[in-house]
């Protein structure tokens, strides 16, 4: 070892054995006092503040921190050293800090600090902090042993500007069934994201592997210490593409030290919200539609259900119909509950249009039901004939029901489905509104709905609904609303989510070159940013890739030139090399046998996580079975799968957005299966992008024409 960097290692072992003294002596003396079971208040708040030090001196106590940067402050005579953990730690009773939570201000500098020599600032809560960086230093520190120490940045050294290597080393690391926190090295185009302000609706867009879900995630945990008096966990979500993802992401935000955030999908969510009234329609079978191959492929343009029901037009045409309903729901007759008492039908409007005006309509009407029975019973209180009150009574009774039948509660669902009408539009509806609905749409949505099942580009129309209907709870406000995967969101579900979130607090991500759900996802985020008001939304671009190696990247941006005629953004890969992509010829009938060696060749090495990505979910079922008779122990990954369980997976292409793995081997790459469409240059980028480390397309018969063309040192073609 050298002399400098032996000494840096000792430095930091000796300081590393203090912070665990102090670490064990705080913890001792905390499992000295027993927890408070009483009622007292004060007691409680004390007890539970115990039980965060209690808990964040546990994760401390194995590995306490990750980065140490010496920085000294404007009008101070020299530079401390701040280490920067998981947690912050602080001296007992003196409150120096030890270590410095990684959300702090301060441990911004850490994240934005790309070196040089020039003054350095940052945010605090008392204004901004002037100084100058004079270290950098990453520390791996794995169950309380130091094994690593790398300085990245020294004033007095060589290394003037931050160095990769660091990141390098985590990025080289193998992965497996989890995505992994990245707080040792978060960087800066990352950490302005995380830390951007609250009340903003970010708009993301990031290259696949730039970090996007990793960095919406830290995000929460930012705003859940910045904000910790305005926001709460319990009132932040997560909508991600499919339940398997949620799973493959849980790890996370619990190695922030963050619970009860709510994670879901936009359907998931919706059919809790609409109370199960419906179902969701074999979404399997919608897969295999839109992802078919050969001549009868689907349009994926604006008339595609999707798009149309996501569409803001539609919100718009739904804002007349609703406001159509409002203006007519109330029957118009005066209500007559017997002879000589009569309520007019212009006191019932007055309680519908002006009294409860503010109220969602059918709670409304309600109200006024409540209030017109209220009516009927002071009417009956002037009759002072017993046997007559009785009559009345009766009669009243029954012509509140009958009034009541005329002014029909709707749910969101019997509302929707009357208007999908094919025999004529309901009373609510005028005809030239119904007559906007394309003939096709209305027989295809009319024939499902029947069953009382519903397609996922139904559910912002039917939420819209249930907010005019019945409006929206506290308990269904959120703090903030994480959005991932977003290009497959059409602009009405996010306007409903706009609804249900307070101040705009929204972080909003995808990659529009990952849009492989074109049937419903946005062309560009200005169909978004047009959703907000003016100032309030924030748009980032993320292009450096972290997943991949160069070699993956720079194949995987040529299959979008070939297939793109405009791509949003190109990768930009890290420093990260590794062997060349391999596109072989391999033929059926050698198949079967020459995954079984590659897979084996592959486990011998490091690799951990594989997928064999097929174009249809019926080719991964075909191939499953195939290699589990030839003895090989595969995870079969079908749409609605809820569990990632890492290893060997089989896996449609479409399917395995957002996961990826140490290799992967995308399989069929024929000029059949990938054509040299928009859709499938996205499929195929998808899938391309999903490795880490080792990149390989086989195809049998003719390449892809996506693969056309593509040469250079980081490609291998064979055959
Ligand atoms: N700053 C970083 N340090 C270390 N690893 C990082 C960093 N940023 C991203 N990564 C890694 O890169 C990979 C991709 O991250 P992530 O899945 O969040 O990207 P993404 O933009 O959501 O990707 P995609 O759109 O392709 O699904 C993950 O393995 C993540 O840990």
């Amino acid at each position: 070892m050298e002399a400098s960097v032996q000494s840096a290692y000792e430095e930091e072992l000796k300081r590393l054995e203090e912070t665990f003294t102090e670490i064990d002596r705080q913890l001792a003396v905390l499992k000295d006092i027993p927890p408070y079971t009483g009622q007292d208040h004060t007691e409680q708040v004390l007890d539970s503040i115990r039980e965060t030090r209690r808990r964040n001196l546990a994760v401390a106590q194995s590995e306490p921190y990750f980065g140490r940067l010496d920085f000294q402050e404007n009008g101070h005579d020299q530079a401390a050293p701040l280490y920067i953990g998981k947690v912050g730690v602080e001296k007992d009773p003196s409150l120096e800090l030890m270590v410095i939570d990684w959300r702090a201000p301060v441990a911004s500098l850490f994240y934005s600090f790309t070196g040089g020599t020039d003054a350095v600032s940052y945010d605090s809560p008392d204004g901004l902090v002037e100084g100058l960086v004079y270290l950098k230093r990453n520390l791996v520190i794995r169950k309380q042993i130091l094994q690593r120490v790398v300085d990245t940045f020294d004033r007095s050294g060589d290394t003037m500007a931050v160095t990769d290597e660091f990141l390098l080393y985590r990025l080289g690391e193998n992965k497996d069934n989890k995505l992994r926190d990245i707080v040792s090295t978060i960087q800066s185009e990352q950490d302005a994201i995380i830390r951007a302000v609250k009340n903003t609706a970010l708009i993301i867009q990031g290259v696949a592997g730039s970090g996007k879900t990793t960095v919406a995630l830290h995000r929460l945990a930012f705003l859940l210490y910045q904000y910790r008096d305005q926001v709460k966990a319990e009132r932040m979500i997560i909508f991600a593409p499919n339940r398997m993802f949620l799973d493959y992401i849980s790890g996370v935000l619990p190695e922030l030290g963050v619970g009860h955030i709510q994670q879901t999908t936009f359907t998931d969510w919706a059919l809790e919200l609409l109370e199960h009234e419906v179902k969701l329609a074999d979404q399997a079978e919608r897969l295999r539609f839109w992802f078919q191959t050969g001549t009868g492929r689907p349009a994926m343009d604006d008339t595609a259900p999707g798009r149309w029901k996501g569409s803001i037009r539609f919100k718009s045409w739904l804002d007349q119909v609703l406001d159509h309903y409002e203006a007519t729901a109330v029957p118009h007759a005066d209500f007559i509950p017997w002879e000589g008492a009569k309520l007019k039908a212009a006191a019932i409007r007055q309680w519908y249009d002006v009294e409860n005006k503010h109220e969602p309509l059918m709670k409304r009407r309600e109200r006024v039901l409540a209030r017109m029975k209220r009516w009927m019973e002071m009417e009956l209180e002037k009759v002072w004939e017993v046997h007559l009150k009785k009559e009345y009574k009766k009669k009243a009774s029954a012509k509140l029901r009958d009034y009541t039948k005329h002014w029909t509660a709707y749910t969101p669902f019997t509302f929707y489905k009357e208007l999908f009408r094919t025999d004529g539009p309901p009373a609510f509806l005028p005809q030239e509104l119904h007559a906007d609905l394309p003939v096709e749409l209305l027989a295809a949505t009319q024939a499902y709905l029947k069953k009382k099942t519903v397609q996922p580009e139904d559910f912002a129309a039917l939420l819209y609904i249930r907010i005019r209907f019945f409006g929206i709870h506290g308990d269904l406000t959120f703090d903030h609303t994480v959005i991932d995967e977003a290009q497959d969101f059409s602009p009405f579900q996010v306007a409903v989510l706009h609804q249900h979130t307070r101040n705009q607090s929204f972080t909003i991500l995808g990659d529009l070159s990952q849009g492989i759900h074109a049937y419903q996802g946005i062309r560009e985020w200005t169909e978004f940013t047009d959703l907000f008001d003016g100032g309030t939304t924030a748009y980032y671009q993320l292009n450096r890739s972290y997943r991949s190696t160069m070699e993956i990247i720079y194949f995987a941006n040529e299959v979008l030139k070939n297939g793109l005629e405009q791509p949003t953004a190109l990768a930009v890969p890290v420093f990260r090399s590794a062997d060349p992509v391999q596109v072989k010829q391999i033929e059926e009938a050698e198949l079967i046998p020459a995954l079984q060696k590659e897979i084996a060749r592959l486990q011998s090495g490091e690799t951990t996580t594989i997928a064999l990505l097929t174009r249809t979910e019926a080719r991964s079922e075909q191939l499953h079975k195939r290699l589990s008779a030839a003895g090989l122990q595969v995870n079969l990954i079908a749409a609605g799968g809820q569990h990632y369980q890492g290893g060997i997976s089989l896996v449609p292409a479409f399917m395995a957005k957002g996961l990826e793995f140490d290799a992967v081997i995308l399989l069929d790459v024929t000029e059949e299966q990938y054509t040299a469409t928009p859709q499938d240059a996205k499929l195929l980028y998808v899938g391309c992008t999903r490795a880490l480390h080792d990149l390989q397309l086989w195809y049998s018969g003719s390449p892809s024409p996506l693969l056309a063309g593509i040469q250079g040192d980081f490609v291998a073609w064979s055959s």
